[in-house]
């Protein structure tokens, strides 16, 4: 595990990285997306073992990526729309559903892409949360909406016995490093609305290049 990934998490950081993100012409840099989800699998290491296997696929999924946007074709990377035009252009996607590229940049985002829309349900439903409110019923709530469609029954099962030992709200809240309770909410409050730019924008280019069903 690299070093960055034991450090302690920090929700305003995570939050900076998907800010940093969004280009003014609307464009997602891939460097910053990937560092958002960095910051967050921060988080996922500090929960325990049975967390396990979510941050090492989450962990491999922004590896690919960065290993993209080193190489001889890392301009290409620098944005999701320019990897999707590069990656379209060449063939490097199975469009017919081949399997040829298993690691190809946009079927790696999309999975990446389909775990944000679980983190933006989620942290919605942690921001609008009462205080006896279970973390773990807000988090599979949010996963069979979103994630869960996409995945084997074992990986379903998996992630729902994982939720079963996620701390308390108030506990969660404090994992967060944001302050009281009443300044998470506050920043939960910024980073949904940011959370959901991000999403969208992908969803649409997603859409329109027809890529939401790639292998
Ligand atoms: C304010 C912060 C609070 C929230 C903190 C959340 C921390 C979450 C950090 C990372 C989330 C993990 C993202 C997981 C990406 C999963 C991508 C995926 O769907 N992969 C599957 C398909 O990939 P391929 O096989 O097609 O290559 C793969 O099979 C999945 C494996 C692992 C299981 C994924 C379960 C995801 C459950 C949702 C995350 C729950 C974390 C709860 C922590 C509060």
């Amino acid at each position: 595990m690299a070093d960055s990934e034991n450090q302690k998490f920090c929700l305003q950081e995570v939050l900076e990285s998907f800010k940093s993100c969004l280009s003014p012409e609307k464009e997602i840099y891939i460097e910053h997306y990937v560092s958002g989800w960095r910051g967050l699998v921060k988080l996922l290491n500090s929960l325990g073992s049975l967390f396990g296997f979510i941050s090492k696929d989450a962990v491999s999924k922004t590896q690919i990526l960065m290993n993209y946007l080193k190489s001889e074709n890392g301009p290409h990377y620098a944005t999701v729309q320019s990897m999707v035009k590069f990656e379209l252009d060449n063939e490097l996607v199975d469009v017919d559903k081949k399997g040829i590229y298993p690691e190809s940049g946009c079927r790696t985002l999309l999975r990446l892409h389909r775990a944000l829309r679980w983190l933006q349900l989620f942290l919605e439903r942690l921001r609008t949360s009462k205080e006896d409110d279970k973390t773990s019923v807000m988090c599979r709530d949010a996963y069979n909406e979103s994630l869960a469609q996409h995945h084997p029954w074992l990986i379903r099962k998996s992630a729902g016995m994982a939720f079963y030992s996620l701390p308390v709200r108030l506990a969660f809240f404090e994992v967060m490093n944001v302050g009281t309770p009443e300044q998470v909410v506050d920043v939960l409050g910024k980073a949904v609305p940011l959370l959901c730019e991000v999403y969208q924008i992908t969803e649409e280019l997603y859409q329109k290049h027809n890529l939401h069903d790639l292998p």
